[in-house]
């Protein structure tokens, strides 16, 4: 199979999808792979690295488009890269469909297969292609929470740690999942008083078993979740229903009752948003004020920290890289159920029933 790497262009993102070890695997089992110019740079990989592993580098995303039966990317292909998709080809890469109609349409048309990391399902239920990332950005959210909450970049002027006689911060973090979790780890570091909120009560128990004194554990409802806004300096928005657009938590009318000054950092905003003031921001310009709030919501997170990001996210998508080659798109996909699992759309039609339902469009199992 003809294996084709593009380089990634959206704003500030500097992840690539592939290592160079990868390039040597696919090379060692008869694939051929070809990489645009320069992709690897961002993580600080080279082209010559991939070529010493067999890659064929050329120089534009048209010639990898044009030649490739399997794309594998990091994020959604932008409006540019839309009329390069052929019929017949496949995607794998992030898509959050749920967040984008234009997306969806645009991916209905192209008549392409799209694998979908954020979807793909592990016999245990679990969502391996998107841990990883989420392990980062939710690391990430509580030093840019930090950050954000410094007075020159317009927060309350609030120090995590506190210091001895003054309060630490309150953070709430809405969802207990990967992000959650690992927002919870690193602001407990920072000594800061953390409350977790989820709905799914065995996570609660597992959470409260794990997390140090300073992490309580609540159940989230439209009472507790007000509560806590009026308390909290840090909001993380962490929830997910997978493949589902982000419910909306936390509405304009209930930011009324934060502190002036407080911080949103809407980690969900990839599928739309937990927050109902929340929409897609960028590294380059990542935050913006809404009823006294400050918001962010950068919709690729760990693209700023693409090194460390590239390679966490290759180690898990290599193994499918593998067996979508080996196999065969559609055969893969029939002998491998997490794999089906990940095919959002195929060749004109939505064959994830949580993106057909978000824009009411026909499901296909
Ligand atoms: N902006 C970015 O760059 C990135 C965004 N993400 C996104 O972060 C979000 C969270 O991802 P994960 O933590 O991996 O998902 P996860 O599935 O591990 O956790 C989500 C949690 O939300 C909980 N939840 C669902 N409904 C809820 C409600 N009404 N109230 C409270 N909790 C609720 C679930 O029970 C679950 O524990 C996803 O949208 C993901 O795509 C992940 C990585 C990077
Ligand atoms: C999960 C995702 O959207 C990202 O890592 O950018």
């Amino acid at each position: 199979m003809i294996v084709g790497v593009p380089r990634e262009i959206k704003r500030d993102e500097y992840r690539v999808a592939m290592l160079p070890v990868g390039v040597d695997e696919l090379v060692r089992a008869g694939h051929q792979v070809l990489f645009e110019a320069g992709a690897g740079l961002g993580s600080g990989i080279t082209d010559a690295e991939y070529q010493e592993q067999g890659a064929r580098i050329v120089p534009t995303a048209a010639d990898v488009f044009g030649q490739a039966e399997l794309i594998v990317k990091v994020k959604e292909p932008l409006p540019q890269e839309w009329p390069l998709i052929r019929p017949g080809q496949a995607l794998f890469t992030y898509f959050h469909f749920a967040a984008s109609r234009e997306l969806t349409d645009a991916m209905l048309a192209s008549g392409a297969t799209c694998l979908a990391y954020e979807t793909l399902r592990d016999p245990q239920g679990r969502l391996p292609l998107l841990t990883p990332m989420s392990e980062v950005a939710g690391r990430m959210s509580i030093q840019e929470g930090a950050k954000y909450l410094e007075k020159p970049q317009m927060g309350r002027g609030i120090l995590l740690a506190g210091v001895p006689g003054v309060a630490p911060a309150h953070i709430t973090i809405l969802g207990g999942g990967i992000v959650g979790a690992n927002a919870a780890k690193i602001a407990a570091g920072f000594q800061a008083d953390i409350a977790i909120l989820d709905v799914n009560m065995d996570r609660l128990r597992y959470l409260d078993d794990i997390m140090p004194p300073n992490v309580n554990v609540l159940y989230s409802d439209r009472h507790t979740i007000r509560a806590q806004l009026k308390l909290a300096d840090l909001v993380i928005g962490a929830v997910l229903i997978p493949g589902a657009r982000a419910p909306k938590l936390v509405t304009r009318q209930d930011l009324k009752v934060m502190k002036p000054g407080s911080v949103i950092i809407d980690v969900a905003i990839d599928q739309g948003g937990c927050i109902e003031t929340s929409r897609p921001t960028t590294h380059s310009d990542p935050t913006y004020m809404d009823e006294d709030v400050l918001h962010y919501c950068v919709t690729n997170m760990p693209g700023a920290v693409g090194r460390t990001s590239t390679f966490a996210l290759c180690n898990v998508t290599l193994p499918w890289v593998m067996q979508l080659a080996e196999r065969g798109i559609d055969d893969a996909c029939q002998e491998l159920p997490p794999l089906a699992t990940a095919v959002n759309i195929r060749r004109g039609q939505v064959t994830y029933r949580a993106v057909a339902e978000t824009f009411g469009l026909p499901f296909a199992n």
